[in-house]
């Protein structure tokens, strides 16, 4: 077992072992998930030794306590098996009923959210003091694991206001900023003091103010700016949907290129994610996987199966796609959007 003060790198084969089996329990097809697989036939939980991968998670899968709960302990098998997970949270749907409890306006414009001077007091109570909170006590359920900060912290994030741009124009949103300058030092320190670094998306401003950031955004950032291996998004639906509403196909994979074709088509908070999955693997992340955060273990399963599940997106440059190429796997069927 991988105990605290330890190099990350450090191999642990029982936890590989006990990742295979978790992502196989929940019904990975994928070979190098099935259960009771050697670890030493298994590539990738070499390969991944040692990586950084930044997980973010959505404030609608947060707000299920099972999800939640399972949720950490994914994140805690990422660590046991020698990875070093980086987890950013969201909080949507818990600042609009609190704004909704308070009387003040819950508006979204572009997939983010119109943040008054009153607004972003409410952000900032919501995301570092309550569900940061609750998701950092979920993963110490397993030991002492998990340090809260926000974005604020040390500098980490540094944003600068930004407009939301709706039919080519640009509106004004309040409060909202697009992140300008990550220090990823204190959240490496964590990493290399053997922790799990929980961020929330509030950043400071060169300006004085404290700005509230998309938290796909946010999580995009921080994983260009600690060069890490992959990133992972979970949301609430199965991963990018081709023709949404219309069609309820998802996207299984696509190139950054054939990303940006799209990304001017897409709506509501699938506009952030997928402008922050394409800046990712821009600047350097390996792959960014999309994925259903209402399935148990959606991040054991994304990330240490072959079994690709959601949406993968992938650079330009990868051995065996053809740049900007369409899908490279046929879509496949899903349940209707909510
Ligand atoms: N092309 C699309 N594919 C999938 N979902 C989409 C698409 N366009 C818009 N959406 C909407 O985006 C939502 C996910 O974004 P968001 O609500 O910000 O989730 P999260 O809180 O998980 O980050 C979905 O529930 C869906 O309603
Ligand atoms: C600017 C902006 O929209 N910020 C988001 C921050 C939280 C977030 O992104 O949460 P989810 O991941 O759960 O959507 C908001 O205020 O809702």
């Amino acid at each position: 077992m991988r105990t605290l003060g330890e190099q990350p790198a450090v191999r642990d084969m029982d936890a590989v072992r006990r990742v295979c089996a978790a992502a196989g329990s929940v019904g990975a097809a994928g070979s190098a998930g099935a259960v009771g697989l050697p670890a030493t036939d298994v590539p990738w939980s070499e390969d991944l030794q040692g990586r950084t991968v930044v997980v973010k998670c959505g404030g609608s899968t947060l707000e299920d306590p099972a999800l939640r709960r399972s949720f950490a302990q994914d994140v805690v098998e990422l660590w046991q098996a020698g990875l070093h997970p980086v987890v950013v949270h969201g909080g949507g749907p818990q600042i609009s009923s609190m704004l909704d409890r308070l009387a003040l306006e819950v508006r979204f414009e572009a997939g983010m959210r119109v943040t008054t001077p009153e607004a972003m007091d409410v952000v900032r109570m919501v995301l570092t003091g309550q569900v940061q909170r609750d998701l950092v006590g979920a993963i110490n359920a397993h030991g002492p694991f998990a340090v809260g900060m926000s974005g604020e912290d040390a500098h980490t994030l540094t944003a600068v206001r930004r407009p939301a741009w709706v039919d080519g124009r640009p509106v004004d949103i309040g409060l909202v900023g697009d992140i300008v300058d990550v220090a990823p030092d204190t959240v490496r320190n964590l990493l290399a003091g053997g922790r799990i670094p929980v961020v929330s998306p509030v950043a400071r401003g060169a300006d004085g103010q404290i700005y509230n950031v998309n938290a796909d955004l946010a999580a995009s950032a921080l994983a260009v700016a600690l060069g890490a291996d992959r990133l992972v998004m979970l949301t609430d639906v199965p991963g990018l949907y081709a023709d949404w509403p219309r069609s309820t196909e998802v996207i299984p994979r696509l190139t950054a290129e054939a990303l940006e074709t799209l990304l001017p088509g897409l709506a509501g908070g699938m506009l952030p994610k997928m402008e922050g999955c394409l800046r990712a693997v821009r600047s350097g992340v390996g792959r960014v996987h999309v994925l259903d955060g209402r399935t148990p273990h959606a991040v054991l399963r994304g990330v240490l199966t072959e079994e690709n599940p959601g949406t993968t997106v992938l650079p330009d440059e990868v051995p065996g796609i053809t740049r900007g190429a369409a899908p490279a796997v046929a879509p496949h069927e899903e349940e209707a959007p909510a």
